[in-house]
């Protein structure tokens, strides 16, 4: 067993590392405050070789493995949650699925462009009434001649405003439940495809969340991915790979919360010395730093199994579990060492701790977390 990262992954860690210190962590206060999206440093991602990182050169990616990914949506979740989201679903939901299951046409169409960073993706799953029962999805694809017919409505769906092509969820055989669903390719420009105004959230106001309107919107027969009604374990197998992605993601968040708070114990004087001397501020960092290790070596068994061709159903959702909960409770602490300075706005821990509450939501609850796991183990 080795832990040690290969040459290739420091290297990628040390090139995201620096473009997100460059680049990225100056704005992540302002894309917070004003709710932009940052478009712009996408497209700067897409040239770097980020949005295809794992994907394989032949299809426009860099080719790199899992563990290099989840360095990378680290980092960037570690300068900014919000660009950190928008990375970790444009790759792991936007183009992972033409990666696993679409066709070599589809994938020379669709792929190359995304995983060179020249469009975004977005994937459309979660309806208003289709939110942990994903199986309960209620939009429709009828086909008609050569066309899928496509009607009903997502929401909270990440990047779509700013999407080239949408992967959407619809129910293809209504008596067949979670087997009669279908997945379809829509670029976002066809006729009856809008999208609404972007949420305005609690945190991670610089991602963009929109909800999709699909209002007989024709797609051509060959853009069904895969078979028909497989849609349904075509996106567990997605989640399962975006959940070591968001657990990444709660790493970087969680990283960042204990640096700030580590470097404020330091500066901060009461009582006549450092805080960082008391014992009370030191349980607390130490807490933070051991969840945080812990954290990330999760992340990283779940992506080398994920590499290694083997099932990492559990892992994935252990990781992103526990990563999502040490996240949350790491954001509380540092704004609890911050102090008064800590709920305000000067200081970016309050920021932290907004943006961590979604890694405890977003691409299954923790409650469904428990729920793969549980039925992993067997219960
Ligand atoms: C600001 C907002 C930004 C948000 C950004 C994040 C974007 C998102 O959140 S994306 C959407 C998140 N949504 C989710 O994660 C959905 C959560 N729900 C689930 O994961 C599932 O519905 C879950 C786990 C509860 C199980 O559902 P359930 O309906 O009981 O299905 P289940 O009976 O287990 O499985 C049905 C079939 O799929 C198969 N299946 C289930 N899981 C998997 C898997 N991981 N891999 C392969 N096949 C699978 C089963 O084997 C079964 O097939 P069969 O009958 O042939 O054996």
């Amino acid at each position: 067993m080795n832990f040690d990262l290969t040459q290739e992954q420091v290297m990628i860690k040390n090139m995201v590392r620096d473009f997100a210190d460059a680049e990225i962590a100056p704005r992540a206060e302002h894309v917070d405050r004003t709710g932009e999206f940052p478009f712009d440093t996408f497209m700067k991602m897409g040239e770097l070789g980020m949005l295809g990182l794992p994907i394989s050169e032949e299809y426009g990616g860099a080719g790199a493995d899992t563990i290099s990914y989840a360095l990378a949506v680290e980092e960037v979740g570690r300068a900014c949650g919000s660009h950190g989201l928008s990375y970790a679903a444009a790759v792991s939901l936007g183009v992972s699925p033409f990666y696993y299951f679409g066709t070599e046409e589809q994938k020379q169409k669709w792929l190359v462009p995304l995983a060179e960073g020249k469009i975004l993706g977005a994937f459309g799953l979660t309806e208003p009434n289709a939110g942990s029962d994903a199986s309960g999805t209620q939009t429709t694809a009828v086909l008609e001649g050569d066309e899928w017919v496509i009607n009903g409505s997502k929401c909270f769906i990440t990047n779509v405003s700013y999407a080239g092509v949408c992967i959407v969820t619809a129910v293809t055989d209504r008596s067949k439940g979670s087997k009669g669903i279908s997945a379809f390719i829509v670029p976002t420009d066809t006729p009856g495809f809008s999208t609404s105004t972007p949420y305005d959230k609690l945190g991670l106001k610089g991602s963009n969340t929109a909800e999709i309107i699909l209002d007989n919107v024709r797609v051509p027969r060959e853009n069904l991915i895969g078979t028909e009604n497989e849609g349904f374990k075509q996106f567990m197998v997605t989640l399962d790979g975006g959940r070591i992605s968001i657990g990444a993601l709660s790493v970087g968040i969680a990283q960042a919360a204990y640096e700030a708070s580590l470097k404020y114990a330091k500066e901060r004087v009461q009582f006549g010395q450092s805080i960082s001397k008391f014992q009370m501020i030191q349980q607390k960092l130490a807490d933070m730093a051991t969840n945080i290790e812990l954290a990330r070596t999760a992340v990283h068994k779940a992506a080398f199994l994920k590499d290694q061709g083997r099932p990492f159903t559990k892992e994935g959702a252990m990781a992103k579990l526990f990563a999502s909960e040490i996240c949350m409770r790491a954001c509380d602490q540092a704004i609890q060492i911050h102090g008064g300075y800590g709920y305000m706005k000067e200081y970016p821990v309050e920021r932290y701790f907004r943006d961590a509450k979604l890694m405890e939501i977003g691409e299954g609850t923790s409650e469904v977390q428990r729920i793969v796991i549980a039925r992993q183990i067997g219960c």
